[in-house]
């Protein structure tokens, strides 16, 4: 007993104490889970506490008690830190402490003091029974003894093992505990049940309120449960714990690699060139670029440059703004500055050129010849912006084409046609999200050099836009007062266009806008005759065809009358776009007929080659003779293989069944005999047949030539390589087959009359897409007094229509003038039509002609066969000129019109024109009416009856 209360009277110091723990926070679990295991620091803050502490220590009483506190905010989850219960812990003291103290403690002992750190272990459990001293609070406790229990139980011995095994689990995953792991190894002898029990609450870091559970379960086995909940519940912990920490460092790993790998591409791209976001990569670009051309290009476009570049470095890169002037940079950079390519003025060497692309137009030819002659004396060729003008297909475009190869400049066509908007010529401001330059400096980025040949195509069909006038902004461009210093929106620095040549083609000049026609030099080309088309036809178009198709020039002929009618009845146009494309069309059904007949040879020839060298094969074990070819060019067997090489030979369908009856001989071997007999069966099947073998070219397409013995070739071709002599078989085009090839004839005669009925007068017209025939109808409504009138028809515009008026006023006065007494005009109701109906018309040159169909009418007589006519009329009969005088021409010429009457004005025009073109023709000049009535009406023309 007196042990006892020595203890008593130690714990009594020692409780008051642990009033202070609460304060040290940390303190406050090792009243529940001392063990002897574990050392425990506190720090006291009480210092009374603490002198009775060190003055017991002196006396060699170092046992303390350690209780927890109830209520207190670290350990009740239900009291609110902060809050007044919480606040006040510190200033508890006597009786309001004691109260609030858990009735079962541990008794701990003090191994060391140093300052207000007291280092305890706990060594068995006490349990106040009553107050003694209130400050430092002082207690009376009595010594808690386990209940009794069975050592051998085995649900005991279960349990205790499962903790074991729980904590050897945590240990393995938990790093935080491998401390522990140390004093658990030490001590793993020392271990009974409630020991292991108090072991393992004590380490569990289990909430303290389940601590003093298991500090205050006496029952052994009790409290083994409640510890192995414990550890079971710090195992899951740890199994979360780990799985977090396995997630975060995947994730760190995962960010890591990343990092890594994109440090990797980037060295790699820098490496290779590639790596566009790297400012110094740029500049280093921009700089190589810009370095051939550092000389010549202009000092204020090296200073924008060198501005841009320095912009740049300052740019984040992943900003748009650093996209917009990289943009930029590219573009100015990659400009031709000051890069011209050397002209060609040799006179020679462009006629040659010129005649090699394009047949005839001599007067165009010769204006270019002209004008590069001038480009040699004054040493260049600017100045000058050329417009091509004339119908769709005349060669417009090939003819630019050719001007840039005969002066060695490059080539860059654009078309305008439709164009509506200004930023296509003149660039789009940089700011815009996706902006370009225009046309222009995309020409001269594409063609690499600064005097390129710029053919603009479409000129007469520029658009009107409503956001600018295109027209102006290609005034611009083209006006060689302005371009020295063209200025685009989007590069935004003057850039020198005087040395690039521009051409433009139009379909009809009238329609260019006038201040750019103003500037024109233009070149009319105006369509061509029939011969001219021939020429074109053979010498150019057949040839090109040709090549493109893969057709050799032995394999087909196309007959001049096929030609002929090919011109004549389909494609009477101005151009050659439509004869080209008819003559592709019956090149690539040349080209069909030919392959078809290619894959048929290669498959037969297939079977006979195999056929032959296995024939061969066994004959030459069996019979090594050589037998000498009697066939031309034959040579001796070597082997099997050269013979598969070189036989060629197809064999006809009889030929075939019999090398198939051949093949199928029993045990897959023909006898020597029993070959023997089929081949000359075979070469009397051939005869019969007349099989012409056809030897295929190395390209696939059968050749031709001579027809051979095919008795000679079969018979050798067993044992020999055979030489087979190639058929002709050219494809010919002629008129009898000429539709199989284009279809029917598209165009009919425009002739509608052999011999034009009264009132029936044949016009000249000029279209767009060159010179027509027309006819003139008129008609007697009704005739009755003072019911004079015309009515109009076959979609006549304003002009034709105010022309038909004029020409009845015209006629009306004439007939007065012929025949006074006639009264037709003042009592005839008469109609007038142009076919055909469907074709709108308008202009005033079929005046002459509308009045002399009046006068027909009126007189009752034809006019003269074969004449044509054109010429506006005035009111007094006057002749004015006309356009289009060659297209008229060759359309006269194509309706067979013997005799054209002209207005004396296009003398000029017809003169001009190149002699082949006039061949032929009667061509008069009028200045007057008066002169058409007497060479359409003149003495041969009878009145009808
Ligand atoms: N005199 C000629 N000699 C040889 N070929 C010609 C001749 N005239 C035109 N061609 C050929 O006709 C085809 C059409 O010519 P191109 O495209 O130049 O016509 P275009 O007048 O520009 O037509 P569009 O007004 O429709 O643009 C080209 O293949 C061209 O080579």
């Amino acid at each position: 007993m007196a042990c006892i209360i020595w203890y008593l009277h130690l714990q009594i110091n020692i409780l008051s104490k642990f009033s202070d723990l609460p304060i040290v926070g940390s303190s406050l679990c090792i009243g529940v889970i001392l063990t002897e295991f574990n050392n425990f620091d506190i720090f006291l803050q009480d210092s009374k506490l603490l002198e009775a502490l060190v003055e017991n220590r002196k006396r060699s009483v170092a046992y303390v008690g350690a209780f927890l506190l109830k209520d207190d905010p670290e350990t009740d989850p239900s009291i609110v830190s902060g809050s007044d219960s919480a606040k006040s812990i510190n200033d508890l003291k006597g009786k309001d402490l004691f109260k609030r103290l858990h009735e079962v403690g541990t008794l701990a002992q003090i191994t060391s003091i140093q300052g207000d750190q007291v280092v305890l272990v706990g060594h068995r459990r006490l349990r106040i029974t009553e107050m003694v001293d209130e400050d430092p609070l002082t207690v009376k406790v009595d010594h808690l003894k386990e209940k009794p229990y069975n050592k051998d139980d085995d649900v005991i011995k279960a349990t205790s093992f499962e903790v074991i095994a729980t904590l050897r689990d945590i240990l393995k995953t938990n790093s935080l505990w491998k401390d522990h792991v140390q004093t658990y190894t030490q001590h793993i002898g020392d271990f009974n049940y409630p020991r292991l029990a108090d072991f393992g609450a004590a380490i569990s870091g289990a909430n303290k309120l389940l601590c003093q559970q298991v500090l205050e379960e006496l029952d052994v086995y009790e409290r083994l449960k409640l510890t192995l909940e414990l550890v079971k519940k710090e195992m899951e912990i740890s199994k979360i714990q780990e799985s977090i920490a396995k997630a975060i460092e995947e994730k760190i790993s995962g960010d890591q690699r990343r990092y890594l790998l994109n440090e990797q591409l980037k060295a790699i791209k820098k490496e290779l060139g590639l790596e566009t976001d790297d400012k110094s990569a740029l500049t280093a670009k921009f700089g190589e670029r810009l370095e051939p051309k550092n000389k010549q290009c202009p000092p204020h476009v090296l200073q924008v440059i060198e501005e841009e570049l320095n912009k740049l470095q300052l740019l984040e890169a992943s900003s748009s703004e650093f996209n917009v002037t990289r943009n930029y940079l590219d573009w100015l950079t990659a400009l031709p500055w000051g890069n011209y390519s050397d002209e060609n003025f040799d006179i020679q060497h462009a006629q040659k050129i010129l005649d090699e692309d394009h047949y005839g137009l001599s007067d165009v030819k010769e204006r270019i010849l002209e004008f590069i002659a001038v480009g040699k004396l004054r040493g260049t060729s600017q100045g000058k912006i050329i417009c091509l003008s004339g119908p769709p297909g005349v060669g417009k475009t090939s003819v630019g084409h050719s001007m840039a190869r005969a002066l060695n400049r490059r080539f860059y066509r654009f078309s305008v046609g439709g164009l509506a908007d200004v930023a296509e010529i003149k660039g789009h401001r940089r700011t815009y999200v996706g902006a370009m330059p225009g046309k222009m400096v995309q020409c001269l980025k594409n063609v690499g050099t600064a005097n390129p040949l710029v053919l603009i195509d479409e000129i007469d069909k520029l658009g009107k836009g409503h956001a600018g006038d295109p027209a102006s902004a290609l005034l611009e461009l083209l006006d060689p007062e302005q371009n020295a210093n063209f200025l685009d929106h989007f590069l935004d620095v003057p850039i020198d266009l005087s040395k690039v040549l521009f051409v433009c083609t139009a379909n009809v000049v009238e329609m260019i806008p006038n201040p750019l026609l103003d500037r024109m030099e233009v070149i009319a080309l105006a369509g061509y005759i029939t011969d001219e088309k021939m020429h074109i036809a053979r010498d150019y178009l057949e040839k090109t065809t040709r090549e493109a198709c893969g057709i050799k020039s032995e394999q087909v002929e196309v007959t001049d009358a096929a030609l002929l009618a090919l011109i004549e009845n389909y494609c009477r146009e101005a151009g050659v776009r439509n004869l080209q494309k008819q003559i592709e069309k019956i090149y690539r059904k040349i080209a069909l007929q030919l392959v078809r007949q290619g894959v048929t040879n290669e498959q037969s020839l297939k079977v006979s080659l195999q056929q032959g060298a296995k024939q061969l094969r066994e004959k030459s074990t069996e019979e090594p003779t050589q037998i000498a070819d009697d066939g031309p060019g034959g040579k001796k067997l070597e082997d099997g293989n050269s013979h598969e090489r070189a036989t060629t030979t197809t064999l006809t369908e009889s030929e075939q069944a019999i090398e198939v009856s051949l093949h199928e001989q029993p045990n897959g071997t023909a006898t020597e005999e029993s070959e023997a007999t089929s081949h000359e069966h075979l070469v009397e099947q051939l005869e019969a047949d007349k099989v012409q073998p056809t030897l295929l070219s190395s390209d696939g397409i059968a050749t031709t030539d001579q027809p051979v013995d095919s008795k000679v070739n079969i018979k050798t071709s067993d044992v020999k390589d055979v030489k087979v002599d190639n058929v002709i078989e050219k494809v010919i085009v002629d008129v009898s087959n000429l539709a199989d090839f284009v279809g029917k004839p598209v165009f009919h005669a425009e002739r509608i009359y052999d011999q034009t009925p009264v009132g029936v007068v044949m016009g000249l017209a000029w279209t767009a897409m060159g010179g027509s025939t027309l006819y003139v109808e008129t008609a007697l409504v009704e005739q009755g007094e003072g019911k004079g009138a015309l009515l109009l028809t076959g979609q006549l515009g304003d002009v034709m229509k105010e022309s038909a008026q004029i020409a009845h006023t015209v006629a009306r006065a004439k007939l007065l003038q012929k025949e006074p007494d006639n009264p037709f005009f003042a009592d005839s109701k008469l109609h007038l039509h142009v076919p055909a109906g469907a074709t709108p018309k308008d202009g005033p040159s079929a005046g002459c002609t509308m009045i002399t169909s009046m006068l027909s009418l009126a007189m009752k007589k034809h006019v003269k066969k074969e004449l044509a006519m054109t010429g506006e009329v005035t009111l007094t009969g006057r002749i004015l000129p006309i356009g289009g005088v060659k297209e008229k021409i060759i359309a006269a010429r194509r309706s067979e019109v013997k005799t054209i009457i002209f207005p004396s004005a296009n003398r000029r025009d017809f003169d001009e024109l190149a002699a082949n073109v006039k061949e032929g023709l009667e061509v008069h000049f009028v200045d007057d009416y008066n002169q058409i009535f007497e060479l359409a009406f003149g003495s041969n023309s009878k009145p009808q009856i």
